[in-house]
């Protein structure tokens, strides 16, 4: 049972910190999602779980190791792997090509490979095609498989249904949540849609301007009357 803490976390860009004093658990085989208005801190926060933005205060470990001084790649060997929400796949390489970078430096990619392919098999359609001329849903597969080329225990997932078609959002939340089941990987997801997520979630944070406004089992906060105006925004 793998757990990433957060303890009064702060984060920012090098300026003003955007996040302020957040603490939260992610477990395996939990999904977390992340919900509150534009420009509230959540791609902020994600990254700074990753190590792309700065962690200013606070604590940040993976089963008792710290993080925070940690590089991306250093989580991501200790078991957090990030997919960002933009550029998040290299459009001149076939998907296949995209798996093995992701793995680079492994001795035993091939396997690596297979296994996600396991896990995404809907992958094994395309694999041979530049990622640059997928549809959006499959890109968005494609680098999820990415991430997990790094055997994550917990995944942190940024707004993977952007850009996607309706009928494709539910389709992509519904493949994190066979993830979470098939492997155990703990999932912390921002997503715009919020009560698709949720209705996928066990619990949820809300986060306004960079603080944890309500945190607590998913179901729970989607039927709070005032759901929508007050955390929302016009997204629910
Ligand atoms: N690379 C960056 N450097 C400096 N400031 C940034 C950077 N990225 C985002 N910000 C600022 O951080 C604040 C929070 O943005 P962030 O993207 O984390 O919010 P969000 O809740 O994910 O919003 P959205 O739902 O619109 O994606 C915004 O004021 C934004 O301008």
């Amino acid at each position: 049972m793998t757990q990433l803490i957060l303890e009064h976390l702060s984060a920012g860009y090098g300026g003003a910190d955007i996040v302020h004093d957040v603490s939260l658990q992610v477990g395996s085989g939990e999904i977390v999602t992340l919900v509150g208005p534009n420009g509230a801190g959540k791609s902020t926060l994600l990254k700074s779980l990753a190590g792309v933005a700065r962690v200013t205060a606070g604590s940040l470990s993976i089963d008792g190791t710290d993080l925070v001084a940690l590089s991306p790649f250093e989580r991501a060997t200790r078991g957090v792997a990030f997919m960002p929400q933009d550029r998040n796949v290299f459009r001149t390489l076939t998907v296949t090509e995209n798996l093995e970078t992701s793995a680079w430096g492994h001795d035993d990619i091939a396997a690596r490979k297979d296994e996600v392919i396991g896990l995404l098999p809907t992958l094994a359609n395309y694999l041979n095609k530049a990622a640059g001329g997928l549809s959006g849903g499959q890109r968005q597969m494609a680098a999820l498989g990415m991430t997990l080329m790094s055997r994550p225990s917990i995944l942190l997932v940024d707004e993977p249904t952007a850009g996607l078609s309706p009928n494709l959002v539910g389709e992509m939340l519904d493949v994190l949540q066979q993830l979470t089941r098939d492997s155990g990987i703990g999932i912390l997801i921002v997503e715009q849609n919020a009560r698709a997520a949720l209705a996928r979630a066990d619990r949820a944070v809300v986060l306004v301007d960079g603080r944890l406004r309500r945190a607590g089992p998913a179901a729970e906060l989607a039927a709070e009357p005032d759901f929508g105006a007050l955390f929302f925004g016009d997204h629910a």
